[in-house]
């Protein structure tokens, strides 16, 4: 049975609430994680596009964009809690070689940790799809960060539909850039930064930021691991940005990463 499928036979305590939204982790005495859905399909995303790929998607995050396409991760969590071993099973049931570990926010979790390891001691090569606000010291073969621009967040007049943002529009503003963390996880992995672009008016923030990053980091950051990603969870979405993103691309010299995974299966779940 697929993972989202499977009912959480535990009861949604205040502290899995917590975990949740990624403030705390699993209990102490049992490796595990929040786990929304586990797959195998082609990495949709990034220099390892068209790469059969297992992914493991984690339920929790600390940001919420307005325009996340995993809403069962972030907006409303919902998730199996599955112990490490279960997972790893899961994994191993599929032919690949490449794990990617996303979510909501991976690293939010301490036991992605536990996860990335024991993977790396299987042999797989690992991607962490993060939204580069939190650092873990871990064995990761690609890191690929998609630091959120302003126009991520969410606001009364630009929310999920029904949705309060509450306090949330404040919470992601304040953390969703955090140089130094960027600045280690570029200066610790192989790193691609992966931009959500809408538009030209996302591209004035996306050199600043990179500016403030080429200086706070002590490693180069080529132009060449900077992919702009046009915004769109669904086909009919995508179809409006992404001439628009690609020109940017090509104008600004930045690399463009297509959304293969929406082309090919739309918005449909573990895809
Ligand atoms: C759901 S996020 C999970 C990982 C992590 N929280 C992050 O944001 O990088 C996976 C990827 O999807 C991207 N993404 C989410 N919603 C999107 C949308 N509507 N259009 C384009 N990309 C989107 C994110 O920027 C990220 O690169
Ligand atoms: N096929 C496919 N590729 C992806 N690359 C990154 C994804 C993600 O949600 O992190 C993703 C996803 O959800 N599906
Ligand atoms: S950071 Fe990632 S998972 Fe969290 S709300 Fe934004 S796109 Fe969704
Ligand atoms: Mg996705």
């Amino acid at each position: 049975m697929p993972v989202s499928e499977r009912v959480d036979d535990r009861e949604w305590s205040g502290r899995d609430r917590e975990r949740a939204d990624g403030e705390t982790d699993a209990p102490a005495d049992q490796l595990g994680l929040p786990i929304n859905e586990l797959f195998y399909s082609l990495q949709g995303e990034g220099t390892l596009a068209g790469v059969p790929s297992v992914f493991v998607r984690t339920s929790g995050c600390n940001l919420r964009c307005w325009f996340c396409d995993s809403y069962h991760t972030s907006w409303e969590p919902t998730h199996a809690w599955l112990e490490l071993e279960a997972i790893l099973e899961e994994i191993e049931s599929f032919e690949a070689d490449h794990v990617v570990l996303t979510g909501g926010e991976p690293l939010v979790h301490d036991d992605s940790v536990a996860l990335l390891e024991a993977l790396a001691d299987r042999d797989y090569h690992t991607t962490i799809e993060t939204n580069g606000t939190i650092y873990r010291d871990a064995p990761i073969d690609l890191a690929s960060i998609s630091p959120k621009l302003a126009s991520s967040t969410p606001t009364a007049a630009r929310a999920p539909e029904g949705v309060d943002v509450g306090e949330w529009e404040r919470r992601h503003e304040a953390e969703r850039v955090d140089l130094e963390t960027l600045a280690a996880l570029v200066e610790t992995y192989d790193v691609q930064l992966k931009f959500v672009v809408t538009d030209g008016d996302d591209l004035p923030e996306i050199h600043a930021l990179l500016e403030a990053l080429r200086d706070a980091a002590a490693v180069p950051i080529p132009d060449d691991d900077v992919l702009l990603m046009p915004e769109g969870a669904t086909r009919e979405r995508l179809a409006e940005t992404r001439e628009r993103v690609a020109d940017l691309a090509l104008e600004y010299g930045f690399r463009y990463t297509p959304r293969l995974h929406v082309d090919l299966w739309n918005d449909a779940p573990e895809t």
